[in-house]
């Protein structure tokens, strides 16, 4: 870039990623749960019943009984380096730092319990970074994920007298390298096991039916990933939500539903996927690695495969690096990408 002459060079701007997951608890104990769930489920975004009526629920039946639950099955799928989501997530970042190099500085957050959205901030400020890239990892937008992950950086950047320029990743739903990438990692996966199986399900965390009426695309844009990974991939591609909660009606048709229904249709053998889960985690690894698993095989299926997620694998530090690539445009040096 030419500069006047006479003028002192512009000192480079830094610019930092910080990519947002949905948080996790600190240990698969009942007390960590039951913190995490507090939080997470006062949420307004996510429990969308008046405060008065649900805190004494929340507070009441969900917190007494939930914790010890979700705390066994968090136990049975911890890691050496702590939650699933957790160690995903900062592998992500990691790798994306490797990729990027000098080019920006990668961190990572939670939306919910540790590392906060507003400690990775203050971090990043302290560290120089006057250009941050918000990149919460959820290829499908919802108001429960993808906008509170934005209220919460944004509620930490109201308490900032010098803010950074701030900018958000967009749902990626229907990107051409999303769903590459996902297609290239269910092959890997299949070949890896040499199999290959009568059909694909993709499951999707389930939102009550209600934010479809109200104007959330959440579900438009898993029906539209599904109908392109089909489209992409040799094998039919069902769609299922999952991880119902609570009373209200949920997002159909269900995963152990469709499951069963697939068996009732002659599919034997199957592999499930969880494309709307950037990093593998409880929903993914308890719910459908184990219990969607004996579902299908109660059910009469013979041969069920667990798809992980896209996670730090190649396929997905490629994609972070197109997608935030684009974002960062102007920000950067853009012969770096
Ligand atoms: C990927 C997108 C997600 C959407 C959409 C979503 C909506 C949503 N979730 C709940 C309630 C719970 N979700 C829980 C765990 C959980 N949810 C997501 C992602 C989405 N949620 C992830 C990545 C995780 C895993 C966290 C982990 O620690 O591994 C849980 C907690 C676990 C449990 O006790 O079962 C609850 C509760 C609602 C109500 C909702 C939509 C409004
Ligand atoms: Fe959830
Ligand atoms: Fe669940």
């Amino acid at each position: 870039m030419n500069r006047p002459t006479g003028h002192p060079a512009i000192p480079a701007p830094r610019v930092g990623v910080l990519l947002i997951n949905l948080g996790t608890p600190d240990a698969p104990d009942a007390r960590s749960v039951r913190r995490y769930l507090a939080q997470f489920l006062s949420d307004r975004r996510v429990v969308e019943i008046p405060p008065l009526i649900w805190q004494p629920i929340l507070r009441g039946a969900v917190l007494t009984t939930r914790p010890r639950k979700s705390a066994h099955a968090y136990g049975q799928v911890w890691m050496e380096g702590g939650s699933p989501l957790a160690v995903h997530t900062r592998a992500t970042a990691e790798e994306l730092q490797r990729a990027l190099g000098d080019t920006a500085m990668v961190d990572w957050a939670m939306r919910y319990g540790n590392p906060s959205i507003a400690s990775r901030l203050e971090a990043m400020k302290a560290q120089g970074c006057d250009r941050i890239l918000l990149a919460a990892l959820y290829p499908q937008y919802s108001a429960a994920t993808t906008a509170t992950a934005h209220d919460a950086a944004f509620a930490a950047l109201a308490r900032m007298r010098w803010q950074p320029a701030i900018r958000t990743l967009p749902p990626y739903h229907d990107d051409p390298a999303y769903i590459a990438a996902l297609a290239a990692s269910v092959e890997r996966h299949l070949a890896a096991l040499d199999f290959t199986p009568d059909a694909l399900l993709a499951s999707f965390h389930g939102m009550p039916e209600r934010t479809l009426h109200l104007g959330d695309p959440y579900h438009c844009q898993a029906v539209k990933t599904a109908r392109l990974l089909g489209e992409a991939l040799p094998l039919p591609v069902h769609l299922s939500f999952q991880s119902r909660f609570g009373r209200a009606k949920w997002l159909e048709p269900e995963t152990e539903a469709t499951l069963g229904k697939l068996v009732s249709e002659g599919v034997r053998n199957i592999a499930v996927l969880t494309p709307g889960f950037s990093a593998d985690c409880l929903e993914t690894l308890e719910e459908i690695a184990l219990r969607a698993r004996d579902a299908f095989l109660r059910q009469g299926g013979e041969k069920f495969a667990f798809l992980p997620c896209l996670n730090a694998s190649a396929e997905a530090i490629s994609l972070y690096h197109i997608l935030i690539g684009r974002e960062l445009a102007g920000w950067v040096d853009e012969t770096s990408f």
